[in-house]
């Protein structure tokens, strides 16, 4: 695994970059501009959190990251290629609001089936389960089927699976939203810790102001109709971050602005 996060010069390395992006679906009712003008840079070892309200484009935008979607003007860039190279180099790994695990197969199971499709060894396999459920500390887990597991675990094996080819992009489409505050604080702390471990970049998408302040290095607060970015807010708190860091002023004081930037979006809209 590469732990380099910067450039020999010292520059952080940009691993997306989005330069004036339209996406436009052409619909039954006409166009939707999901996305306009939009411009980012994201580094390597960047945690990004996308907030804003319904149908601002955060999921586009993550699809277009992951050559799910194509842009229909301006450019996109992952790692210096287009998203569709990127895809091919296996460049993402993506995690889905239900974690979409399949019944009857076990977690270990689940886990093997992109590594089966991409022709790894059996050994191999067996090796890279082991290690990513040890990451999402679901060791001794991988015999049991989905159903034995409480929806936090699911979604934690559901992660295992987008980290076993070892992407270096990880694309989280609120994967913690169907689950309750506590079990979703827990998570949050698990996903930073592995975050720190593994120093990958990871892009999430979320409707909750303290989950994006807390995991971020850099929050993008979108607006709709057109879905484009307000704000881009590069948070100052440090990359350890106990719960209770919740309660300082620096947070309060990054998710009043996050408030603020949702406020000015929606007010554009009257
Ligand atoms: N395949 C599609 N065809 C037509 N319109 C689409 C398609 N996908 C998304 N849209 C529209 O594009 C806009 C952005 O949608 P998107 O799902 O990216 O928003 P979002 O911010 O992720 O919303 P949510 O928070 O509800 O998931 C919306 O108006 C949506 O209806």
């Amino acid at each position: 695994m590469n732990n380099e996060t910067t450039t020999q010069a010292g520059s952080p390395q940009a691993v997306v970059e989005a330069r004036n992006l339209d996406l436009v679906f052409e619909t039954n009712d006409g166009p939707v501009q999901a996305l306009k003008d939009v411009n980012l840079t994201i580094n390597k070892g960047d945690f990004v959190s996308f907030i804003g309200p319904s149908g601002c484009g955060k999921t586009t935008f993550l699809r277009v990251m992951a050559a799910l979607e194509h842009p229909t003007g301006g450019s996109i860039t992952v790692n210096g290629m287009t998203p569709d190279e990127a895809r091919q180099k296996r460049a993402y790994g993506y995690v889905f609001q239900a974690a979409g695990l399949y019944p009857w197969r076990t977690i270990a199971k689940n886990i093997k089936l992109p590594l089966e499709i991409m022709g790894y060894s059996r050994e191999e396999q067996d090796k890279r389960v082991a290690q990513v459920l040890e990451l999402v500390e679901l060791s001794g887990f991988g015999g049991k089927y989905p159903w034995q597991l409480s929806g936090g675990m699911q979604q934690r094996a559901s992660i295992a699976r987008a980290l076993a080819f070892d992407a270096d992009i990880l694309l989280m489409d609120e994967p913690f939203g169907a689950l309750d505050e506590i079990v979703r604080d827990h998570l949050n702390e698990q996903l930073l810790k592995l975050w720190a471990r593994t120093d990958k970049t990871i892009g999430f998408v979320t409707h909750s102001i303290p989950e994006a302040v807390y995991l971020s290095t850099k929050i993008v607060v979108m607006s709709p109709r057109p879905g484009r970015i307000t704000d881009v807010i590069e948070s100052t708190l440090p990359k350890e971050r106990p719960l209770d860091i919740r309660d300082s002023q620096e947070f309060i004081d990054i998710a009043h602005r996050v408030r603020e930037g949702l406020r000015a979006g929606h007010s554009d809209d009257a």
